[in-house]
């Protein structure tokens, strides 16, 4: 189970003065800015549960998943995960946790993940047999036979998601936080890594938290939707509860190819596969999901409840 409970965070940041000047001053006295990244936030998770978090830019998602795997220690109010304070961040903690943050690398450059794989199973102390049973069960999971053994500056982004997650997995933690862990991915990378997550979650009971910016997306995997925007938690419910069809916002880019021009649609999720048909298939450049606009979508969700009211 997860706890939070009264849940605040504040950054500490230095204000540098501009100049000659403003330098000679900060090294006498330094400037100080707070920044409220979370305000009060309650919640409960419990064990087994796979919840998406979503708001937009600057919200607080990646400090509350901080605040969740110990990287950060709350400035008020507790958190605890499994009736641990993650912030002390004692060993026992460190291997019920996994965490993927989408713009960090857990992975080295130069060596193949089955290195770094083989280095996790050292660090987290899993016994030979069983490392190699779930070594054996992920990459038939996650499809990654091929790929393991070649240095990972050559795989591409899809390709090194699946190592990460890997790497996240492979001690069979109780808690998955995953941030952004699709960012970039195409559709089909994109939908093979949710099945793979809803999978992982039923068959070996995991709580999984997952980040995202697009609504859609956390849509398709979770039952429950956290919306936090500007620190604050304004939602906290099932996907289907939502007073408005999420589908209404969004929209997919094509890029086709038209003679010798490539060109670019934006259209809405539900004409799709009818535009596809009429540009016809062979045209298709790509097709990108655009996140919708979580303010337009918030904004939206809120002016219907005061409707309401
Ligand atoms: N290291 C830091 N120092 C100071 N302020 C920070 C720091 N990290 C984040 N912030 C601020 O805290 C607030 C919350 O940021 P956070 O990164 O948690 O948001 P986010 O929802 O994850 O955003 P994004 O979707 O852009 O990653 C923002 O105002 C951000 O500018």
């Amino acid at each position: 189970m997860i706890k939070i409970e009264d849940l605040s965070f504040e950054y500490t940041t230095f204000i540098k003065n501009p100049g000659i000047k403003g330098t000679l001053k900060d090294l006498f006295k330094r400037d100080i800015k707070k920044i409220n990244a979370l305000e009060k936030i309650n919640l409960k998770i419990r064990d087994g549960e796979m919840v998406g978090l979503i708001g937009p830019n600057g919200a607080g998602k990646t400090t509350l998943t901080k605040l969740l795997t110990g990287i950060l220690h709350p400035t008020q109010g507790t958190i605890l995960v499994n009736s641990t304070i993650p912030s002390n961040q004692n060993n026992q903690f460190l291997k019920e946790i996994g965490v993927l943050f989408g713009q960090k690398s857990q992975l080295s450059w130069d060596l193949p993940a089955i290195d770094t794989l083989n280095m996790l199973s050292k660090i987290y102390s899993i016994p030979t047999d069983r490392y190699q049973s779930r070594l054996q069960e992920l990459t038939r999971m996650l499809d990654v036979e091929k790929i393991l053994r070649i240095p990972v500056r050559k795989l591409s982004l899809g390709q090194r998601v699946r190592c990460e997650l890997m790497c996240s997995l492979i001690h069979s933690p109780k808690y998955l936080f995953l941030d952004e862990p699709t960012l970039g991915l195409d559709i089909v990378t994109q939908s093979s890594i949710y099945k793979f997550l809803k999978k992982e979650n039923r068959e070996h009971h995991t709580t999984i938290i997952i980040t995202s910016h697009y609504l859609k997306d956390i849509e398709e995997l979770t039952d429950r939707l956290l919306i936090i925007m500007k620190g604050s938690l304004v939602y906290d419910g099932s996907t289907n509860d939502l007073p408005i069809n999420p589908e209404e916002f969004q929209h997919f880019l094509i890029k086709y190819s038209d003679g010798e021009k490539q060109k670019e649609i934006v259209i809405d999720a539900k004409d799709v596969s009818k535009k596809i048909e009429e540009l016809g298939i062979e045209k298709i450049l790509s097709v990108t999901r655009q996140g919708i606009s979580l303010e337009d979508f918030v904004m939206n969700l809120f002016a219907k409840k005061e409707q309401n009211k």
